[in-house]
């Protein structure tokens, strides 16, 4: 699928809780290839991920992506959050891919046999298919990534939300998922709209930085 021409935010109040991730925030951004949201420990990253996803509201004003509402773009939007649960760890890799596909993504159930083929040529698109049958708990931090990036392709979207896809990882695996990331973009033409602290390991490889400071969103490059 096409990736998404841009993100549009018009006049954008968010909280979390008590904090006001965005204050009254105006601002059109293009996603092509990589667009890193940068800002310190808390200052809601993820919660402007998860809503652009329809899974957090705003109090005031609207979020376009590609000129869609969150709640009708999400269908076009695969999602990679921090971390996983404890239950996640101990499904073997393939099923974790697979429990993206059910009928609620894509309109009609799909058979086993069609999901399982689907997997593999997404795990193998993330180099992950030669460990597919292991559990997630038994793989590297790196390893883990490139199952969990297989299952944010899910329903071929055009636009991927990363959130921490280099935390605890070390050089080589930052290096090796970030190359990943860049020929994703590449030969798929999906978009990355992602949050890292590890801005060394994406030097020269994003095309656009969005910083979130106190309630603002600036554009950097
Ligand atoms: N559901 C919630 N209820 C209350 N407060 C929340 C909730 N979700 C997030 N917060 C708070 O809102 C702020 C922003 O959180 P968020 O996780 O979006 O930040 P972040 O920039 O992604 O942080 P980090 O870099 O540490 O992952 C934090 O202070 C957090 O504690």
């Amino acid at each position: 699928m096409a990736s998404p021409d841009n993100l549009v935010l018009e006049n954008i109040t968010l909280c979390a809780g008590q904090t006001r991730v965005l204050n009254q925030v105006s601002l059109t951004v293009p996603l092509e290839g990589i667009t890193l949201l940068s800002g310190r420990n808390g200052a809601g990253k993820s919660t402007v991920l998860r809503a652009c996803l329809d899974l957090v509201r705003p109090e005031k004003g609207q979020i376009l992506i590609d000129g869609l509402p969150p709640g009708m773009a999400c269908e076009r939007i695969g999602y990679m959050p921090q971390g996983l649960s404890d239950a996640a760890l101990m499904i073997p890799a393939i099923s974790h891919v697979m429990a993206a596909m059910d009928g609620a993504r894509w309109g009609v159930p799909v058979r086993f046999g069609q999901r399982k083929r689907e997997a593999e040529r997404l795990l193998a698109l993330t180099g992950a298919l030669s460990f597919s049958k292991r559990p997630l708990g038994h793989l590297s931090g790196g390893e883990r990534q490139r199952v969990c990036l297989a299952q944010a392709l899910a329903g071929q979207p055009g636009l991927l939300l990363l959130d921490e896809p280099l935390a605890a990882l070390d050089h080589d695996a930052q290096q090796q998922i970030v190359a990943l990331l860049v020929s994703l973009t590449q030969t798929l033409g999906v978009s990355i709209l992602m949050t890292s602290h590890e801005t060394a390991a994406l030097e020269g490889k994003v095309t656009r930085v969005l910083a979130l400071e106190n309630g603002e969103l600036h554009v950097r490059i």
